[in-house]
C-alpha cells in the first residue's frame, strides 16, 4: 500500500511547479489585493515643498525666540496670507509674519510655524506667546519621499497604504502580475446544481461554490466548469474546457471507489501526476500534476477535506503564479481550550474559533470535525495545526493556528499580545 506523503513536501512540489504568471497594466482604482509588477521610483519629492503642519503665522525664528514670552509677547507685522493650494508671493522679512495654513507652502525668510491658537492676532498683527523651536510646526520638503528612491519594491501586495503612494506618485496605471484563472470543476453523479431541479436522491454541488469564493480571496479568477458525471468521457470533456484557465481544480473521485476516475482521465490526458495519500486530516486523497503545461489538482470530495487542501496547497500555489512572494497564513499561537487526541501519523488541520482575551489568544474546535460537516468552516476563523506525532493536546498547551481571514478579537481589542508564553506543545 502507497506510503502517506507529508504535507510539506506536496507543499514543495506544488510550489516548485507554480510559476508566476505574465504581467499587464491596470488604472489604480482596480489594484487593491493585485501585487506590483514594477519598481515605483518617486519621480519628484514629497512633500514636494516645506509646508506647514499646523494653521498659524510663518514667522523667523530670530524674531520669536525670546524667553518670557507670555509676560512679554512678541508683536510681528502680518503682510501676507497663504491659505493651502497657493505659493506665497512675499517672503518674511524681520519683524514680519505670514498667515498660513496646514498643507501650504513655507514662504521664504520663514524658518518656523506659530501655532494660531498661541497668539493674539488682528487682521494685521500677531502677537507671539510662546517661543518654539527653530524649524518648529514645518515639514520638510522630501521627508516622506525623496526624487528617484525606490518607494514600493516589485512583488509588493497593493494595500491601501500602497494605493495612497501610487497616487502621491501620480501613477494612474500600474504594472502587477495577471490574476490565476482557476477553472473549477465538481464531479460525481450524486451531484445536482444550484438551478437544477434535483431529486431527493441528489445533494446540490456546494464545492464549486465554496471553492470559487476560495479562489477569489486568494486573488483569483474562477471560471465555473459545472459537474461532470461519473464517467470517463465526461470528465475529459470537461477538463479539456479547463485547460484553458492557468489552473484546474476537481474535486470529488480521487478516492478508492468504483466511480472514481479522474486519476485515469488525468493520465490518459498525458498529466504527469502525483497521486497522493497525504499525511493530513481532513484531506487525504488527492492528485496533483501537470496537464498540458497547466496546474492540475483533484480535490477530495468532502466538502471540508476540498476547503482544507485548497488552503493548504492550492492557495499557494495561485499566490505564487499572482505574484506573491509569501503564501501561508498568518500563524500565531494560541492557548488550547480542550482535550483532543489522535493518532500520530497524520497533521490535523483542526476547525477552531480564535478568540483574545488580555492579550492571549485563546483557541477551541467548532465542535465534530467530520470532513462532511460544512458548519465547521462555517463557525471558524481558524485552523489548528496539530502535528503529525502529537497524539494529545490538553487545556492550556500552546498550538500553532493558522488565521483565516476576517477580525476575531472580540475582547480587550486594541491590547498588545502578549509577550510571556512562547513555549509550544507542538
Ligand atoms: N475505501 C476508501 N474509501 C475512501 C477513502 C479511502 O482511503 N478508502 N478515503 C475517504 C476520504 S478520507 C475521502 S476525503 C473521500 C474522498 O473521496 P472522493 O474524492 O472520491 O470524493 P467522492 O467519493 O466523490 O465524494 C466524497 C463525499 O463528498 C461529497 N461531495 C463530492 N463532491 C461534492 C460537491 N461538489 N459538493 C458537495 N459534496 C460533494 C460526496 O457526495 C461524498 O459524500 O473518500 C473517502 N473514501
Ligand atoms: O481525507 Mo478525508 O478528507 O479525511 O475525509
Amino acid at each position: 500500500m502507497q506510503g502517506l506523503t507529508p504535507l510539506e513536501e506536496a507543499q514543495r512540489i506544488v510550489l516548485e511547479a507554480a510559476k508566476p504568471l505574465g504581467l499587464e497594466k491596470i488604472p489604480i482604482l482596480d489594484t487593491l489585493g493585485r501585487v506590483l509588477g514594477e519598481d515605483i521610483v518617486a519621480q519628484r519629492d514629497n512633500p514636494p515643498w516645506d509646508n506647514s503642519a499646523m494653521d498659524g503665522f510663518a514667522v523667523r525664528w530670530e524674531d520669536i525666540k525670546q524667553e518670557h514670552a507670555i509676560t512679554k509677547p512678541v508683536e510681528l507685522t502680518i503682510v501676507e496670507d497663504v491659505p493651502a493650494g497657493k505659493m506665497p508671493a512675499k517672503s518674511v522679512g524681520p519683524g514680519q509674519a505670514i498667515r498660513i495654513m496646514t498643507g501650504a507652502p513655507v514662504p521664504s525668510g520663514a524658518d518656523t510655524v506659530i501655532k494660531v491658537e498661541d497668539t493674539e492676532h488682528t487682521p494685521d498683527m500677531v502677537r507671539v506667546f510662546k517661543p518654539e523651536p527653530r524649524g518648529a510646526n514645518i515639514r520638510p520638503q522630501g521627508e516622506d519621499v525623496k526624487k528617484g528612491e525606490r518607494i514600493i519594491a516589485k512583488g509588493t501586495p497593493i494595500r491601501p497604504g500602497e494605493a495612497g503612494m501610487l497616487a502621491i506618485l501620480a501613477r494612474s496605471f500600474v504594472v502587477v502580475y495577471q490574476r490565476p484563472r482557476v477553472a473549477i470543476l465538481s464531479t460525481g453523479d450524486e451531484l445536482a446544481d444550484l438551478d437544477e431541479r434535483f431529486s431527493e436522491d441528489k445533494i446540490i454541488n456546494s464545492n464549486s461554490y465554496g471553492i470559487a469564493a476560495a479562489v477569489q480571496e486568494a486573488g483569483g479568477i474562477p471560471i465555473l466548469l459545472g459537474i461532470a458525471k461519473d464517467n470517463p468521457a465526461a470528465l475529459t470533456e470537461k477538463i479539456s474546457h479547463g485547460l484553458n484557465a492557468d489552473i484546474l481544480v476537481l474535486s470529488g473521485g480521487v478516492s478508492m471507489g468504483d466511480y472514481d476516475f479522474t486519476k485515469a482521465v488525468f493520465r490518459d490526458l498525458g498529466a504527469e501526476m502525483n497521486f497522493w495519500k497525504l499525511a493530513i486530516r481532513p484531506g487525504q486523497p488527492l492528485a496533483f500534476g501537470k496537464i498540458q503545461g497547466k496546474l492540475a489538482f483533484g480535490l477530495p470530495g468532502n466538502p471540508v477535506s476540498s476547503m482544507v487542501t485548497f488552503e493548504q496547497l492550492v492557495r499557494p500555489a495561485m499566490l505564487k503564479m499572482g505574484g506573491h512572494r509569501s503564501y501561508g497564513r498568518p500563524v500565531v499561537q494560541a492557548q488550547f481550550q480542550e482535550k483532543f487526541s489522535k493518532r500520530n501519523d497524520r497533521r490535523h488541520f483542526l476547525r477552531g474559533i480564535l478568540t483574545r482575551e488580555q492579550g492571549v489568544f485563546h483557541v477551541r474546535t467548532t465542535g465534530d470535525q467530520g470532513s462532511g460537516i460544512l458548519t465547521s468552516m462555517v463557525r471558524a476563523n481558524c485552523l489548528i495545526d496539530v502535528p503529525t506525532e502529537v497524539e494529545r493536546v490538553n487545556p492550556g498547551d500552546w498550538v500553532n493556528v493558522q488565521v483565516l481571514g476576517g477580525s476575531f478579537w472580540t475582547h480587550d481589542v486594541g491590547s498588545q499580545p502578549s509577550t510571556g508564553h512562547r513555549q509550544s506543545c507542538c
